[in-house]
């Protein structure tokens, strides 16, 4: 197969899913804003949240990709089990997960996809979210699914993502991260001269045309796409006003703008706070939920991405397996703080992690920062 064509059925599909998560999502953010904090938003063990939108992304992308490529032929890794939505108590909120699906699924044919016969139920809808209990690993084909990134951003109204990724024989080979919340800027709509660096990412940002889009990817390629999300009566036709992004060309510290997780018990501010201050950044971090922070870097918004986890604490690929790629086809320089790749190769978590992670616009901020990790890492108690 020509290089140029591999892994583009995948892709086509892909792409499309994660759109109509995306509105599923949209659906089911306004609807839990609109009401009082209530059963929708459920507790997992180990205290993060997950709402119907988690569950109802995982089974609708889980069923499209088995649709399309045989159950047989796909394995997936994905972030949420059935466990919570199996208890006794559950019923209600199973009933609103399986509603949310077949909504979603009855839109498919507006993306290109084909729609189920019948409207699923409790057992088909609870089957194509445990079929994604893939370990991944290093061998073969593995979808890799975070279907409501940045839950928390989600339940306050703010950034979340919607993550697809596909690894073959241990390499993120296809990326398609959906971002209900953030902007496609305007002049990258109507082709004129790119010249706004944004300040703020928020939803509310002054550039927004139409609010949402997906991004995609395919390694190699050197190319990343970003397309605007679909409204209204609009039917989703490729390439749906594809404009290609690129990494911000800045690379003098003094005007970078560097992002970070939002919650402080997901990287540690002081100390990427010391890390800025030691290269010379001057700007504000910016500080976003989920990979949309990856999609900032990717699309020019950001100059750098850093996060410095608790010692302890293992990252999963579904949290960044969409965005490293897009960032390193879009041009930018992705490796953990030691300045090695990431491995996707080794299972759920990215193992051998060294510390932290920092992705960067080039080359000469990364070197920056790699060398102001080595020489403040002694001495900052992490
Ligand atoms: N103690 C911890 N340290 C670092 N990352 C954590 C963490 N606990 C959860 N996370 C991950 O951080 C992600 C959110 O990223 P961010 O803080 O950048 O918005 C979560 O994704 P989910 O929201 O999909 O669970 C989760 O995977
Ligand atoms: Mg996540």
């Amino acid at each position: 197969m020509d290089h140029n064509e591999k892994y583009s059925e995948e892709l086509n599909v892909a792409v499309r899913v994660v759109h109509m998560a995306c509105a599923l999502c949209q659906k089911v953010q306004k609807s839990l804003l609109s009401t009082t904090f209530d059963d929708d938003v459920k507790s997992k063990d180990d205290d993060s949240l997950v709402t119907v939108a988690d569950w109802s992304v995982q089974a609708t992308v889980s069923w499209i990709l088995s649709d399309a490529f045989g159950s047989e032929n796909v394995s997936i890794v994905a972030e949420e089990d059935v466990q919570t939505l199996s208890k006794s108590d559950s019923a209600g909120l199973l009933g609103k997960v399986i509603s949310t699906v077949n909504e979603c699924l009855a839109e498919a044919s507006k993306y290109g996809l084909k729609n189920p016969e019948e409207a699923l139920g409790p057992l088909e809808v609870l089957e194509a979210i445990s079929r994604c209990n893939s370990s991944g690993g290093p061998l073969g084909r593995h979808w890799v699914l975070d279907p409501v990134d940045g839950t928390l951003g989600f339940v306050r109204g703010g950034q979340y993502a919607v993550a697809l990724a596909l690894i073959d024989n241990g390499e993120v080979v296809m990326g398609v991260l959906g971002c209900p919340n953030y902007h496609v800027k305007r002049d990258r709509l109507s082709n004129q001269k790119q010249n706004h660096i944004a300040s703020d990412i928020s939803m509310h940002s002054s550039d927004v045309l139409e609010v949402g889009c997906v991004m995609y990817t395919r390694k190699g390629t050197g190319e990343a796409w970003v397309q605007p999300l679909v409204y209204g009566d609009r039917k989703f036709e490729w390439p749906n006003f594809a404009k290609q992004i690129h990494v911000s060309s800045i690379d003098d510290a003094a005007l970078a703008t560097f992002c970070e997780p939002v919650e402080r018990a997901n990287s540690n501010h002081s100390y990427t706070a010391g890390l800025a201050c030691s290269v010379g950044l001057r700007n504000k971090p910016l500080r976003v939920y989920s990979m949309v922070k990856y999609a900032a870097i990717a699309q020019g918004d950001a100059e750098i991405f850093m996060k410095f986890a608790r010692a302890g604490y293992k990252e999963k690929i579904w949290d960044h397996a969409a965005g490293v790629l897009l960032v390193q086809e879009a041009g930018g320089v992705v490796t953990d703080a030691g300045g090695r790749s990431l491995d996707f190769s080794r299972g759920i978590y990215l193992e051998g992690l060294d510390r932290g992670i920092v992705v960067c616009s080039g080359v000469k901020l990364h070197e920056k920062l790699i060398g102001a990790v080595y020489a403040s890492w002694d001495s900052s108690n992490l």
